[in-house]
């Protein structure tokens, strides 16, 4: 038996929902690059849970699903009050999807209706809690989710507290579907070990949100961040990325296991992140991501990935740095729970082996023996 470091190459579970294959991502079979010109994040949702895009009543309905299950219980808006104002926004939301559970009546029920309809309700409820927090941390009082309108809308609604304009729900919304699913990524493995163990959608979902968390995973969005606000300016660019390289510092946001010539879903935040900086009359960020982007591909042969433009684009947005992961974490519920539901579907636990590297036949010695 021989471990492969990191599982590279390892062909773990069969999937029908995003493929990778030959560096291309689709959802069921759709190009990202269509998913992202024609589709909502709703449809999106909607496609990946049920392998098939909705007609319209179908997306009607979801969206009606999802409008009457946004709002979430008073008693974890209280307890939210009472978390740190300096949390780390992923341990409160881990923290609070795992409370969630206890306000569900349905947590443990792992028929495939109940399940489907907790997917639909954490959809509509991650944005709630992330949003409530956000405005508690500022000594604002939560708002509840507008009826009728998306996600994305929602979202900006409950965290500005006015109506977001067009251009902004757009982008939000092209950003979701773009982050929705990628196949046995961290974060989803850890969701389909956890639920293979028929354990409850909630436990699931709370260890996919730690997982995520990670800088190597989607917390590198937030890294990205830093890194370009210590950049500052174009011409601190190249002395920056210089010494990161010869410290053999990682460039956050660039890199990809299985990505590499490039990750697909890159050149659409790119692309949103140059037309945000022009229609604001601002694209300093943009102008020092393509040029970090530039110095990195030249020099390591490195290609951004979906963190990397995602940073500038949100910060655009006017979001708050450390709600970069969370978004991500909204995106990939979606992801997530259809992972959860297939695993389900036709379950054996995942138990691999490790190959043992420790020592044999020791002898158990009594403490007063021990040096
Ligand atoms: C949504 C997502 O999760 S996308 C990924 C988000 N994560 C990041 O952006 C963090 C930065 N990137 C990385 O850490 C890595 O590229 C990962 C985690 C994405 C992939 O990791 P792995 O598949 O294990 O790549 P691995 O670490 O083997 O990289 C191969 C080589 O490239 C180097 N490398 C990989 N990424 C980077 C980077 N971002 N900056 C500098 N060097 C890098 C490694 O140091 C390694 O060099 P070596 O062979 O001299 O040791
Ligand atoms: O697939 C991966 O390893 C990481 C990634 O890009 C994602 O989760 O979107």
């Amino acid at each position: 038996m021989t471990a492969t470091k990191g599982l590279e190459g390892v062909v773990a579970a069969t999937s029908s929902i995003s493929s990778i294959e030959d560096g291309v991502l689709a959802y069921r079979g759709i190009n990202i690059d269509e998913m992202a010109e024609h589709a909502t994040f709703e449809e999106t949702a909607y496609l990946l849970w049920h392998g098939h895009l909705p007609n319209h009543q179908e997306l009607a309905e979801l969206k009606q699903l999802l409008s009457e299950n946004s709002t979430i219980p008073d008693v974890l808006i209280e307890q939210l009050k009472l978390y740190p104002k300096d949390a780390s926004t992923m341990a409160v939301l881990r923290t609070a999807v795992s409370a969630l559970a206890l306000y569900d009546e349905t947590a443990n029920d792992n028929s495939k209706e109940a399940n489907q309809l907790k997917a639909i309700k954490l959809q509509a409820q991650l944005p709630t809690v992330i949003a409530a927090y956000a405005r508690i941390r500022e000594g604002k009082e939560p708002l509840a989710p507008l009826p009728g309108v998306s996600i994305a809308h929602n979202f900006l609604y409950m965290l500005t507290g006015t109506e977001p304009d067009a251009t902004s729900v757009v982008a939000l919304d092209k950003a979701l579907v773009l982050h929705a699913d990628h196949e046995l990524n961290a974060s989803t493995f850890s969701a389909r070990v956890t639920i293979a163990t028929l354990t409850d959608i909630y436990s699931a979902i709370t260890s996919a949100i730690g997982t995520l968390k990670g800088p190597l995973h989607g917390g590198a969005n937030e890294a990205v961040m830093d890194m370009l606000r210590e950049i500052g300016s174009l011409e601190n660019a190249e002395p920056y990325i210089q010494r990161k390289l010869q410290n053999k510092e990682k460039i956050m946001g660039f890199g990809h296991r299985v990505y590499k010539n490039g990750d697909p879903r890159a050149k659409h935040l790119q692309k949103m992140s140059r037309q945000l900086g022009l229609m604001q009359g601002d694209t300093t960020l943009f102008d020092i991501s393509v040029k970090v982007e530039s110095l990195v591909t030249g020099q390591k042969g490195l290609q951004p990935n979906v963190d990397f433009y995602s940073a500038s684009v949100y910060t655009m947005l006017g979001i708050p740095k450390d709600l970069f992961t969370p978004i991500f974490a909204i995106s990939r519920l979606s992801g997530w729970t259809a992972h959860i539901l297939e695993q389900l579907d036709n379950n054996r636990i995942i138990r691999p082996r490790a190959e043992y590297t420790g020592q044999f036949n020791q002898q158990y010695i009594p403490i007063e023996l021990r040096q």
